[in-house]
């Protein structure tokens, strides 16, 4: 295969996960009534590209396909959680008080999180995108796996994330 090819679709394969996470953000929040429609387009729009003249040939990527399908998978999971809670709160709702409301919780799920003062070394711009990732499923008590490529910096970016909540929350021991 075309080596150039091969990266290229790597590199996709990331941005679209990570672009899936945030819509999936983006949704919840909405659901909280703190996001609008601009927004998911501004999500939605990273997963577009200029074409690539060198590849015309045998590059088939299409951004519209991908986006919808990024809609697709983040609906459903949405959907899925909904019921989920749905389910959850329906079962315990007589043991809710006024002071906790499943759905009262603040979550800033864009929030843009720098890189952590205490980590000594620099991000690469999409490490600092992996850490940002990984720290919105750590607010949303999402549970998520980092798969990137071997060699890309899972280990960096765990610590980034392990020095992010130690920072924020003085958090020493997951
Ligand atoms: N931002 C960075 N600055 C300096 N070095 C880096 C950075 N990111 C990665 N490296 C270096 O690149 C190499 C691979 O990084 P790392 O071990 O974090 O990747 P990995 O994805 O965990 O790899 P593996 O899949 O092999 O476990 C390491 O030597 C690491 O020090």
């Amino acid at each position: 295969m075309n080596v150039f090819l091969y990266a290229k679709r790597q590199q996709r394969k990331l941005n679209f996960l990570i672009t899936q996470t945030e819509l999936y953000a983006h949704f919840m929040s909405r659901k909280l009534g703190g996001a609008n429609h601009q927004e998911q387009l501004r999500i939605l729009s990273q997963l577009e590209e200029e074409k690539i003249p060198r590849l015309a040939a045998i590059d088939d990527y299409d951004s519209e396909t991908m986006k919808q399908k990024a809609k697709k998978n983040v609906r459903d999971a949405f959907q899925a959680e909904q019921n989920r809670t749905r389910e959850f709160a329906h079962g315990v709702a007589h043991e809710l008080t006024d002071d906790f409301k499943l759905t009262e919780t603040s979550i800033s799920a864009d929030e843009e999180r720098p890189q952590p003062i205490i980590f000594m070394g620099n991000l690469k711009h999409y490490q600092l995108k992996g850490m940002n990732w990984l720290a919105n499923l750590y607010d949303q008590g999402i549970n998520g796996i980092l798969a990137d490529e071997m060699g890309l910096g899972k280990t960096v970016q765990s610590i980034a994330f392990l020095c992010h909540i130690a920072e924020k929350y003085g958090k020493y021991d997951l």
